[in-house]
């Protein structure tokens, strides 16, 4: 049961970098560029993307196997991951933004400064190669700020520095990088793997894309299984046995699968091991990678059926992360889309498919196939192309609700844009549910069809267009 009152794991304004390479070819990936969600109490919650979009990110960045660059996650409550970046750059901001009051605060500094940009200014247009054109611009400089300097000394009075202003200013900064200390030592502490922490963080688990290198080919099935109770502090191995035998067969194993080794299991058998690791702690939260993608298709719906089963019997809560977006529409209450480390539309799994609206959300569907020979033969994949948006500096985009419940990343054009997207739909949804006023007759086979389709008509995409109509008139 969702329980839409209890947000179990919130995460804010989550980010996720990681330095690669050095010196001149020192980059920074932003895997996670600042993404929000939340997941309620007995939600799935479906993570879809492409590789390479920081799905897998976000899942270890809350359960803590990266250390988050910025942002928070709450779990229960309380806050488990807090970075730092922001209050450092806060910081550096306050200092930058003092040193310029300073400056307008310093009549002297700020007239010489003024020369020197001149100077700057002009560098910047001439040939960099010249160098007898900045010798020469620079030796006018020099000239000018002999002048200026003359000048203040003849006029002192003209130039005094505010310096009660100053005096003010320099504490106000003193107290704002002590505030942003003070939180920085906050976080650090909440960040933590250790005490109140480690145990609510036992109450995450994680399944993994691969389930061969998941699981310790030298460890026995049982004690892959109980590793999590041995390290929660369960010693007694009358009760270790009976958890692992009893979690087996919730599995879909049995008992005597505990004295194996993983090699001696096929793909789908391992994922259930996997599945039966995480679950004997009794989780709140699972964390699903993938948990299926390196798997026989064959074996696919076995597994998806075995989770969404668990999922039921024992109310589990979980985020479900997959490339595919028609494994997720199936087992997800909401989807979150996220596109190269921002997310980039958020709503209900219905809504999703209804009314999508990023160009990217729109691409994705328009990748999965469809069980019907006449749709699928005009059926045109869409490639979503970035540039489309052509954001300004002014028209940065933001992630917004753009009706209750359903988000997406618009610029402030955009919004209208989908607003008048959505109102269009609203209207074409409301001719079709006054069915007796529609006129069929104008419309072409393939909208027919798409009705037909939406109204679960069987047959539907084998009949005329004359049967289609009479069906559809019923
Ligand atoms: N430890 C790391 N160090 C540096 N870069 C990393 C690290 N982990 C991930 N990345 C980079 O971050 C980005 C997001 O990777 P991530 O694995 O989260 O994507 P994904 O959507 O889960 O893809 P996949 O489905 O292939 O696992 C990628 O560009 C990846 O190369």
């Amino acid at each position: 049961m969702i329980d839409k009152n209890n947000e179990l794991l919130v995460v804010k304004n989550l980010k996720q970098h990681f330095n690669v390479g050095s010196g001149k070819r020192k980059l920074v990936v932003k895997a996670i560029d600042d993404i929000s969600f939340s997941v309620y109490k007995g939600e799935v919650f479906g993570l879809v993307g492409e590789s390479g979009c920081g799905k897998t990110t976000t899942g270890r960045t809350i359960i803590k196997l990266y250390n988050a660059t910025d942002g928070e996650v709450y779990f229960e409550g309380a806050r488990i991951t807090a970075g730092t970046q922001g209050y450092i750059e806060n910081i550096k901001n306050a200092k930058l933004e003092y040193k310029n009051n300073v400056l307008k605060l310093t009549p002297a500094k700020m007239k010489i400064k003024e020369v020197e940009n001149k100077t700057a200014k002009k560098l910047a247009q001439i040939d960099s190669k010249s160098k007898e054109e900045r010798g020469q611009l620079l030796r006018e400089q020099a000239e000018l700020i002999a002048g200026v300097k003359e000048e203040i000394r003849n006029k002192p009075n003209d130039y005094q520095a505010d310096s009660s202003a100053i005096k003010r200013l320099k504490n106000e900064l003193k107290q704002y990088i002590k505030s942003q200390k003070a939180l920085i030592k906050e976080a650090r502490k909440s960040d933590s793997v250790k005490g109140e922490n480690a145990k609510r963080l036992q109450r995450i688990q994680m399944i993994f894309q691969d389930p061969i290198s998941s699981l310790n080919p030298r460890m026995t099935v049982k004690e892959i299984i109980s590793e999590g109770l041995v390290i929660a502090g369960e010693t007694d191995k009358k009760v270790l046995d009976e958890k692992v035998n009893k979690i087996l067969q919730v599995v879909g194993l049995v008992p005597e699968h505990g004295s194996r080794y993983p090699h001696e299991f096929s793909g789908g058998q391992r994922q259930r091991i996997g599945i039966a690791r995480a679950l004997i702690v009794e989780p709140e939260l699972l964390i699903a990678d993938e948990p299926i993608s390196a798997l026989d298709v064959s074996i696919q719906a076995q597994v998806i059926n075995l989770l969404k089963q668990l999922q039921e019997e024992l109310d589990l809560t979980i985020l479900f992360i997959a490339h595919d977006l028609s494994v997720v529409k199936y087992f997800s209450d909401r989807i979150g889309v996220m596109y190269f480390g921002k997310m980039v539309e958020l709503t209900t799994s219905e809504e999703l498919f209804k009314n999508p609206l990023h160009p990217y959300t729109k691409s994705l569907l328009s990748a999965i196939p469809i069980p019907d020979p006449d749709v699928e033969k005009v059926r045109k994949r869409f490639v979503y192309n970035p540039q489309i948006h052509n954001y300004d500096e002014e028209g940065q985009p933001s992630f917004v609700e753009i009706k209750p419940g359903h988000f997406v990343l618009a610029s402030e054009k955009e919004v209208l844009k989908y607003q008048e997207e959505l109102a269009s739909k609203e209207i074409i949804n409301v001719v079709e549910n006054k069915s007796d006023k529609i006129k069929y007759n104008d419309m072409t086979l393939l909208d027919l069809k798409r009705i037909a389709r939406d109204r679960k008509i069987v047959g539907y995409y084998k009949m005329s267009k004359q049967d289609l109509i009479k069906q559809l008139k019923k």
